[in-house]
Protein backbone atom coordinates (compact mmCIF):
# COMPACT_ATOMS: atom_id res chain seq x y z
CA UNK A 1 0.00 0.00 0.00
CA UNK A 2 1.65 3.15 -0.91
CA UNK A 3 0.40 6.39 1.30
CA UNK A 4 -0.23 8.63 -1.15
CA UNK A 5 -0.84 7.23 -4.27
CA UNK A 6 -3.02 10.31 -5.80
CA UNK A 7 -1.59 13.47 -4.17
CA UNK A 8 -3.60 16.80 -5.12
CA UNK A 9 -2.05 19.91 -3.21
CA UNK A 10 -3.01 23.17 -2.99
CA UNK A 11 -5.63 22.31 -6.67
CA UNK A 12 -6.89 25.88 -8.48
CA UNK A 13 -9.11 26.18 -11.51
CA UNK A 14 -10.12 29.18 -13.21
CA UNK A 15 -12.17 28.61 -16.03
CA UNK A 16 -11.91 31.49 -18.39
CA UNK A 17 -15.52 32.40 -19.26
CA UNK A 18 -17.04 35.02 -22.19
CA UNK A 19 -18.70 37.20 -18.53
CA UNK A 20 -14.61 37.13 -17.35
CA UNK A 21 -12.94 34.67 -14.61
CA UNK A 22 -14.64 32.04 -12.63
CA UNK A 23 -13.14 30.60 -9.60
CA UNK A 24 -14.42 27.01 -10.02
CA UNK A 25 -12.02 25.46 -7.29
CA UNK A 26 -9.87 26.82 -4.70
CA UNK A 27 -7.25 25.39 -2.57
CA UNK A 28 -8.03 21.69 -3.09
CA UNK A 29 -5.93 18.97 -0.91
CA UNK A 30 -6.49 15.44 -0.92
CA UNK A 31 -4.98 12.00 -0.88
CA UNK A 32 -5.51 8.72 -2.11
CA UNK A 33 -4.43 5.40 -1.15
CA UNK A 34 -3.89 2.78 -3.24
CA UNK A 35 -6.91 0.72 -3.14
CA UNK A 36 -9.26 3.20 -1.45
CA UNK A 37 -12.65 3.71 -2.83
CA UNK A 38 -13.28 7.61 -2.76
CA UNK A 39 -16.57 9.34 -3.63
CA UNK A 40 -17.35 13.06 -4.10
CA UNK A 41 -19.99 14.79 -2.90
CA UNK A 42 -21.71 17.75 -2.71
CA UNK A 43 -24.20 20.13 -4.09
CA UNK A 44 -24.96 20.41 -8.00
CA UNK A 45 -22.48 22.78 -9.70
CA UNK A 46 -19.63 22.84 -6.88
CA UNK A 47 -17.28 21.13 -8.47
CA UNK A 48 -16.66 17.61 -8.84
CA UNK A 49 -16.84 17.05 -11.77
CA UNK A 50 -14.31 19.42 -12.78
CA UNK A 51 -12.04 17.71 -9.75
CA UNK A 52 -12.78 14.46 -11.43
CA UNK A 53 -11.33 15.75 -14.97
CA UNK A 54 -8.45 16.93 -13.54
CA UNK A 55 -7.46 13.69 -11.90
CA UNK A 56 -8.38 12.27 -14.97
CA UNK A 57 -5.81 14.50 -16.84
CA UNK A 58 -8.87 16.35 -19.04
CA UNK A 59 -8.31 19.70 -18.07
CA UNK A 60 -5.16 21.16 -15.98
CA UNK A 61 -5.27 23.25 -13.32
CA UNK A 62 -4.84 26.62 -13.43
CA UNK A 63 -2.37 26.09 -9.46
CA UNK A 64 -1.59 23.90 -7.21
CA UNK A 65 0.44 20.13 -8.10
CA UNK A 66 -1.39 16.93 -8.88
CA UNK A 67 0.31 13.57 -8.90
CA UNK A 68 -0.71 9.83 -9.44
CA UNK A 69 1.83 6.83 -9.13
CA UNK A 70 4.73 9.02 -8.32
CA UNK A 71 4.32 10.96 -11.43
CA UNK A 72 2.50 14.80 -12.24
CA UNK A 73 -0.89 14.09 -14.27
CA UNK A 74 0.11 15.90 -17.45
CA UNK A 75 -2.72 14.44 -19.34
CA UNK A 76 -5.15 11.47 -19.95
CA UNK A 77 -3.78 8.04 -19.67
CA UNK A 78 -5.27 4.50 -19.42
CA UNK A 79 -3.63 4.27 -16.41
CA UNK A 80 -6.74 6.62 -15.24
CA UNK A 81 -9.74 4.94 -17.06
CA UNK A 82 -13.06 7.37 -16.86
CA UNK A 83 -16.85 6.02 -16.64
CA UNK A 84 -19.31 9.21 -17.42
CA UNK A 85 -22.63 8.91 -16.82
CA UNK A 86 -24.05 8.58 -20.47
CA UNK A 87 -21.72 5.88 -21.07
CA UNK A 88 -20.01 7.08 -24.30
CA UNK A 89 -20.26 3.98 -26.41
CA UNK A 90 -19.24 3.98 -29.95
CA UNK A 91 -22.73 2.92 -31.61
CA UNK A 92 -21.70 1.32 -34.34
CA UNK A 93 -19.77 -0.98 -32.66
CA UNK A 94 -20.94 -4.21 -30.52
CA UNK A 95 -20.31 -4.30 -27.04
CA UNK A 96 -16.78 -6.88 -27.48
CA UNK A 97 -15.56 -4.59 -30.35
CA UNK A 98 -16.27 -1.19 -27.74
CA UNK A 99 -14.16 -3.01 -25.30
CA UNK A 100 -12.10 -4.46 -27.40
CA UNK A 101 -10.89 -1.34 -28.78
CA UNK A 102 -9.88 0.08 -25.37
CA UNK A 103 -7.69 -3.34 -25.00
CA UNK A 104 -6.10 -3.05 -28.18
CA UNK A 105 -4.62 0.57 -27.78
CA UNK A 106 -3.59 -0.10 -24.29
CA UNK A 107 -2.08 -3.78 -24.58
CA UNK A 108 -1.69 -4.32 -28.75
CA UNK A 109 1.97 -3.37 -28.57
CA UNK A 110 2.80 -6.28 -26.24
CA UNK A 111 0.26 -8.97 -26.79
CA UNK A 112 -0.87 -11.03 -29.34
CA UNK A 113 -4.64 -11.11 -30.84
CA UNK A 114 -5.35 -13.82 -28.84
CA UNK A 115 -4.36 -12.31 -25.29
CA UNK A 116 -6.24 -9.19 -26.25
CA UNK A 117 -9.13 -11.21 -26.91
CA UNK A 118 -9.31 -13.13 -23.60
CA UNK A 119 -8.74 -9.70 -22.20
CA UNK A 120 -11.77 -8.70 -23.51
CA UNK A 121 -14.04 -11.86 -22.67
CA UNK A 122 -12.64 -11.64 -18.82
CA UNK A 123 -13.47 -7.99 -18.89
CA UNK A 124 -17.36 -8.83 -20.21
CA UNK A 125 -17.38 -11.79 -18.14
CA UNK A 126 -16.69 -9.58 -15.14
CA UNK A 127 -19.64 -7.21 -15.16
CA UNK A 128 -22.21 -10.47 -16.33
CA UNK A 129 -22.09 -9.57 -20.61
CA UNK A 130 -20.85 -12.59 -22.10
CA UNK A 131 -23.81 -13.14 -23.67
CA UNK A 132 -24.64 -9.49 -24.98
CA UNK A 133 -21.04 -9.33 -26.49
CA UNK A 134 -22.30 -9.77 -29.95
CA UNK A 135 -25.33 -6.77 -29.73
CA UNK A 136 -25.00 -3.10 -30.42
CA UNK A 137 -25.58 -0.56 -28.09
CA UNK A 138 -29.04 0.73 -29.09
CA UNK A 139 -29.70 -3.39 -28.42
CA UNK A 140 -29.21 -3.50 -24.84
CA UNK A 141 -30.83 -1.63 -21.67
CA UNK A 142 -29.44 1.12 -19.98
CA UNK A 143 -27.80 -0.59 -17.34
CA UNK A 144 -26.11 -2.84 -19.83
CA UNK A 145 -24.58 0.30 -21.68
CA UNK A 146 -23.03 1.50 -18.54
CA UNK A 147 -21.94 -2.31 -17.53
CA UNK A 148 -19.94 -2.32 -21.31
CA UNK A 149 -18.59 1.31 -20.06
CA UNK A 150 -17.35 -0.25 -16.62
CA UNK A 151 -15.74 -3.41 -18.70
CA UNK A 152 -13.85 -0.89 -20.84
CA UNK A 153 -12.23 1.21 -18.60
CA UNK A 154 -11.78 -1.77 -15.96
CA UNK A 155 -9.97 -3.78 -19.35
CA UNK A 156 -7.41 -1.26 -19.13
CA UNK A 157 -6.14 -2.43 -15.94
CA UNK A 158 -5.80 1.14 -15.37
CA UNK A 159 -4.23 1.85 -11.60
CA UNK A 160 -7.13 4.10 -11.00
CA UNK A 161 -11.38 3.88 -12.01
CA UNK A 162 -12.58 7.56 -12.30
CA UNK A 163 -16.90 7.61 -12.08
CA UNK A 164 -18.92 10.56 -13.01
CA UNK A 165 -21.67 9.84 -11.90
CA UNK A 166 -22.05 6.55 -13.46
CA UNK A 167 -25.55 5.43 -12.49
CA UNK A 168 -27.22 8.50 -12.53
CA UNK A 169 -29.08 7.89 -15.28
CA UNK A 170 -30.62 4.61 -13.79
CA UNK A 171 -33.79 3.63 -12.08
CA UNK A 172 -33.45 2.79 -8.18
CA UNK A 173 -33.45 -1.18 -8.79
CA UNK A 174 -30.51 -1.53 -11.96
CA UNK A 175 -28.69 1.29 -9.45
CA UNK A 176 -29.05 -0.69 -6.57
CA UNK A 177 -27.67 -3.94 -8.65
CA UNK A 178 -24.80 -2.14 -10.63
CA UNK A 179 -23.69 -0.53 -7.26
CA UNK A 180 -23.71 -4.71 -5.83
CA UNK A 181 -21.97 -5.60 -8.56
CA UNK A 182 -19.27 -2.44 -8.71
CA UNK A 183 -18.71 -3.52 -5.17
CA UNK A 184 -17.80 -7.05 -5.84
CA UNK A 185 -15.90 -6.12 -9.15
CA UNK A 186 -13.57 -3.61 -6.76
CA UNK A 187 -13.30 -6.66 -3.92
CA UNK A 188 -12.13 -8.65 -6.50
CA UNK A 189 -9.88 -6.17 -8.60
CA UNK A 190 -8.27 -3.48 -5.69
CA UNK A 191 -9.15 -1.20 -7.98
CA UNK A 192 -8.35 2.30 -6.28
CA UNK A 193 -11.57 4.39 -7.42
CA UNK A 194 -12.92 7.79 -7.20
CA UNK A 195 -16.40 8.12 -7.96
CA UNK A 196 -18.40 11.37 -8.28
CA UNK A 197 -21.89 11.02 -6.46
CA UNK A 198 -25.21 12.89 -5.79
CA UNK A 199 -26.30 9.92 -3.48
CA UNK A 200 -25.98 9.90 -0.04
CA UNK A 201 -26.88 5.76 0.26
CA UNK A 202 -24.56 5.45 -3.01
CA UNK A 203 -21.63 7.04 -1.14
CA UNK A 204 -22.37 5.57 2.24
CA UNK A 205 -22.57 2.29 0.71
CA UNK A 206 -19.48 2.25 -1.66
CA UNK A 207 -17.01 4.46 0.35
CA UNK A 208 -13.68 4.11 2.06
CA UNK A 209 -14.39 7.89 2.92
CA UNK A 210 -16.46 10.42 1.25
CA UNK A 211 -14.76 13.80 0.40
CA UNK A 212 -17.71 16.28 0.65
CA UNK A 213 -17.48 19.49 -1.36
CA UNK A 214 -18.64 23.03 0.24
CA UNK A 215 -20.53 25.41 -2.39
CA UNK A 216 -19.18 27.44 -5.37
CA UNK A 217 -17.79 29.44 -6.42
CA UNK A 218 -14.13 28.74 -5.42
CA UNK A 219 -15.42 25.27 -4.18
CA UNK A 220 -13.06 23.05 -1.62
CA UNK A 221 -12.93 20.50 0.10
CA UNK A 222 -15.62 20.82 3.22
CA UNK A 223 -15.20 17.80 5.27
CA UNK A 224 -14.44 13.97 5.17
CA UNK A 225 -16.36 10.84 6.19
CA UNK A 226 -14.49 8.45 7.07
CA UNK A 227 -16.87 4.94 6.37
CA UNK A 228 -15.29 2.35 8.52
CA UNK A 229 -17.91 -0.07 7.65
CA UNK A 230 -16.62 -4.21 7.37
CA UNK A 231 -16.40 -5.33 3.66
CA UNK A 232 -17.94 -7.13 2.08
CA UNK A 233 -21.10 -4.66 2.67
CA UNK A 234 -25.00 -6.31 2.34
CA UNK A 235 -27.34 -2.94 1.47
CA UNK A 236 -29.95 -4.85 3.62
CA UNK A 237 -28.21 -5.32 6.70
CA UNK A 238 -26.62 -1.94 6.34
CA UNK A 239 -30.16 -0.32 6.74
CA UNK A 240 -30.86 -1.64 10.14
CA UNK A 241 -27.19 -0.70 10.94
CA UNK A 242 -26.97 2.12 13.50
CA UNK A 243 -23.69 3.36 12.37
CA UNK A 244 -24.36 3.34 8.41
CA UNK A 245 -27.67 5.15 10.22
CA UNK A 246 -24.91 7.74 11.47
CA UNK A 247 -23.11 8.01 8.43
CA UNK A 248 -25.74 9.00 6.46
CA UNK A 249 -26.85 11.69 9.01
CA UNK A 250 -23.56 13.12 8.62
CA UNK A 251 -23.47 13.45 4.99
CA UNK A 252 -26.61 15.06 5.15
CA UNK A 253 -26.14 17.26 7.81
CA UNK A 254 -23.12 18.42 5.71
CA UNK A 255 -25.13 18.71 2.72
CA UNK A 256 -28.45 20.63 3.87
CA UNK A 257 -27.22 22.26 7.24
CA UNK A 258 -23.28 23.61 7.14
CA UNK A 259 -23.82 23.52 3.08
CA UNK A 260 -19.84 23.51 2.60
CA UNK A 261 -18.45 26.84 3.16
CA UNK A 262 -15.53 26.43 5.94
CA UNK A 263 -15.40 30.21 6.20
CA UNK A 264 -18.73 30.60 7.47
CA UNK A 265 -18.25 27.32 9.96
CA UNK A 266 -15.44 29.11 10.82
CA UNK A 267 -17.81 32.58 12.04
N1 LIG B 1 -15.30 24.58 -19.04
C1 LIG B 1 -15.88 25.39 -18.17
N2 LIG B 1 -15.91 26.72 -18.36
C2 LIG B 1 -16.48 27.55 -17.47
N3 LIG B 1 -17.06 27.15 -16.32
C3 LIG B 1 -17.07 25.84 -16.07
C4 LIG B 1 -16.49 24.89 -16.97
N4 LIG B 1 -16.66 23.64 -16.45
C5 LIG B 1 -17.32 23.81 -15.29
N5 LIG B 1 -17.57 25.12 -15.06
C6 LIG B 1 -18.24 25.68 -13.88
O1 LIG B 1 -17.58 25.20 -12.73
C7 LIG B 1 -18.52 24.90 -11.71
C8 LIG B 1 -18.38 23.45 -11.31
O2 LIG B 1 -18.87 22.62 -12.37
P1 LIG B 1 -18.88 21.03 -12.25
O3 LIG B 1 -19.48 20.49 -13.51
O4 LIG B 1 -17.54 20.57 -11.86
O5 LIG B 1 -19.87 20.82 -11.03
P2 LIG B 1 -20.51 19.47 -10.45
O6 LIG B 1 -20.38 19.54 -8.97
O7 LIG B 1 -19.93 18.29 -11.13
O8 LIG B 1 -22.03 19.66 -10.89
P3 LIG B 1 -23.20 18.58 -11.11
O9 LIG B 1 -23.35 17.87 -9.81
O10 LIG B 1 -24.39 19.43 -11.43
O11 LIG B 1 -22.78 17.69 -12.24
C9 LIG B 1 -19.90 25.25 -12.27
O12 LIG B 1 -20.25 26.54 -11.84
C10 LIG B 1 -19.68 25.22 -13.76
O13 LIG B 1 -20.57 26.11 -14.42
Amino acid sequence: MSAKFIDISKAEMVFNTKKGQFHALANVNLTVEQGEFITLIGHSGCGKSTLLNLIAGLTTPTGGTMICNGREIAGPSPERAVVFQNHSLLPWLTCYENVYLAVERVFSAKESNKQLQERTWAALALVGLTAAAGKRPNEISGGMKQRVGIARALAMEPKVLLMDEPFGALDALTRAHLQDELLRIVAATGSTVVMVTHDVDEAVLLSDRIVMMSNGPAATIGDIVQVRLARPRDRLALAQDPLYIDYRSSVLEFLYHRQGRPAQRAA
